[in-house]
């Protein structure tokens, strides 16, 4: 998505969580000199013409691995449950909350990092980027950067599945999201709502 097309939507979430589109810039800009990684090549070619299937994390995920086919995208920590089962997901979008050391092997491994910059997660960002020692894509909420990148959507899962769309997936699988899950906390609940109404915007109804 065009970020023009992207930023109403953008601005409408910020209202709606109290979050500062400055801090967020600002996230995105520390981002850019943490490395100098861009391996959007790679990452564009794991979904070009491509069935991709993206992994949420809510508790249902364990129970749909069937469901799996082509290129696999893990949600943050859903990355842990597939790597538990054996399954190293082709790519991992996350803002390093779910993060541990385990994708710091996937990464070694061959697994893309998408690591996501916002204005809450800056200690996160300075943790864990300079210790990925494989592929990343760095992605930012705001204003895209020349190479910190914005492909729209809000949360790992749904953006996840705007990157498959922008970047040319035929086709696309979700698996692991339970939008309606009410063992969250209201923060997370405003999320998944956002989550659906992203995910609605694009032509996927959950
Ligand atoms: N019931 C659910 N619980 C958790 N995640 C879900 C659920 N259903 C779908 N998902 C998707 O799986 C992703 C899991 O990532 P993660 O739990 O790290 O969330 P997040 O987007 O970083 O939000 P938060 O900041 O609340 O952690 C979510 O971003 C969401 O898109
Ligand atoms: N500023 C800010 N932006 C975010 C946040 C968050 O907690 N704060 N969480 C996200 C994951 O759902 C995505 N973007
Ligand atoms: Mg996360």
């Amino acid at each position: 998505m065009k970020f023009e097309d992207w930023e109403p939507h953008y601005t409408a979430i910020l209202d709606y969580f109290c979050f500062g589109r400055e801090e967020d810039e600002e996230a995105a800009r520390l981002l850019a000199g943490l490395t100098d990684k861009d391996d959007l090549p790679l990452l564009r070619s794991l979904a070009a013409g491509k069935h991709v299937t993206v992994c949420g994390n809510a508790p249902c995920l364990a129970d749909e691995l069937d469901r799996i086919e082509g290129t696999i995208f893990a949600a943050d920590a859903a990355a842990e449950v597939l790597t538990d089962r054996g399954i190293r997901p082709d790519a991992v979008f996350t803002d390093l909350d779910g993060a541990t050391d385990r994708f710091i092997d996937m990464n070694r491994d061959g697994t893309v990092m998408v690591v996501h910059a916002h204005g809450d997660n800056v200690p996160l960002l300075r943790h864990w980027t300079p210790r990925f020692p494989g592929p990343l894509v760095r992605t930012t909420q705001g204003t895209p950067l020349p190479a910190v990148h914005n492909f729209g959507g809000f949360t790992d899962g749904d953006r996840a599945v705007y990157a498959a769309e922008e970047l040319g997936a035929t086709a696309i699988t979700i698996i692991g999201f339970d939008l309606d899950d009410r063992s969250v906390d209201p923060v997370k609940r405003g999320k998944l709502f956002w989550a659906r109404e992203l995910l609605h915007l694009i032509g996927h109804d959950l």
